[in-house]
């Protein structure tokens, strides 16, 4: 084995893993390991290099098992993810894959209220009902994590202004908000519609008349 992990007692990169992935077209990338993230998760970075003295493209990808692993149709995850892999190896960048599944209620939580979508609830609702928040997502290991890699201006690739917001408040200069695709299908149109009902920019959803 031929990793080196370096102790660490502030949030620091751990170490750096060459990989090479099919979903970006080959190409061989870095995934990351951090030392002392402050939520304590195993979150990772996938880097591809870019081009010295450019403002690198970044990714912060929530976990979600079923969209990004199983091709559940039910939402976007899974194209988002092949759109932004795809997006890295052609132009250079970090994917931050954050182990925020469901929005951060968790796997089980999420399937819980996938039980009450199906009874016309919709995303957001039905997190309430089950007692926890709409998105309890935050972005201080993801901030933490671009420190720790040097990166302290960037671009990044999203439709959640909220991401944008967070990660400006942590000291993060969001150069660029470059917009993911609208990967609309029959089966996920009621998820992308709550989403953009909650302020994600999907105006391509509203053209596509869903
Ligand atoms: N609670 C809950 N979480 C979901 C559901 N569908 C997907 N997710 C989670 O939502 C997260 C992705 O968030 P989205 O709202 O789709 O998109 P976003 O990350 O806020 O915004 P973009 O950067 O534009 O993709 C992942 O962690 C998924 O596991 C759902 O029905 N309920
Ligand atoms: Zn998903």
């Amino acid at each position: 084995m031929n990793v080196t992990v370096m102790p660490q007692t502030t949030c620091a990169v751990r170490a750096r893993v060459p990989i090479t992935l099919e979903r970006a077209r080959g190409r061989t990338a870095e995934l990351v390991t951090f030392h002392d993230l402050p939520d304590a998760q195993e979150h990772i970075a996938c880097v591809l290099p870019h081009p010295p003295g450019t403002v690198p493209l970044v990714r912060m990808h929530s976990e979600c098992l079923t969209g990004d692993m199983l091709g559940s149709a039910r939402c976007d995850c899974g194209p988002q993810l092949d759109e932004a892999l795809t997006a890295l190896a052609d132009e250079g960048g970090v994917l931050l894959y954050l182990r925020q599944e469901g929005r951060g209620i968790g796997l089980y939580n999420k399937l819980d209220t996938y039980v009450l979508q199906d009874q016309d609830i919709d995303t957001f609702s039905a997190n309430r009902l089950i007692g926890r928040g709409e998105d309890e997502r935050d972005y201080r290991a993801a901030a933490a994590m671009l420190r720790a890699l040097g990166l302290h201006r960037i671009r990044l690739l999203t439709n959640n202004p909220d991401k944008v917001a967070q990660l400006r408040a942590l000291g993060i200069r969001v150069e660029d908000v470059v917009p993911t695709g609208v990967h609309l299908t029959p089966h996920n149109a009621r998820y992308l519609s709550a989403k953009a009902g909650s302020g994600h920019t999907l105006a391509l959803l509203k053209e596509a008349g869903a």
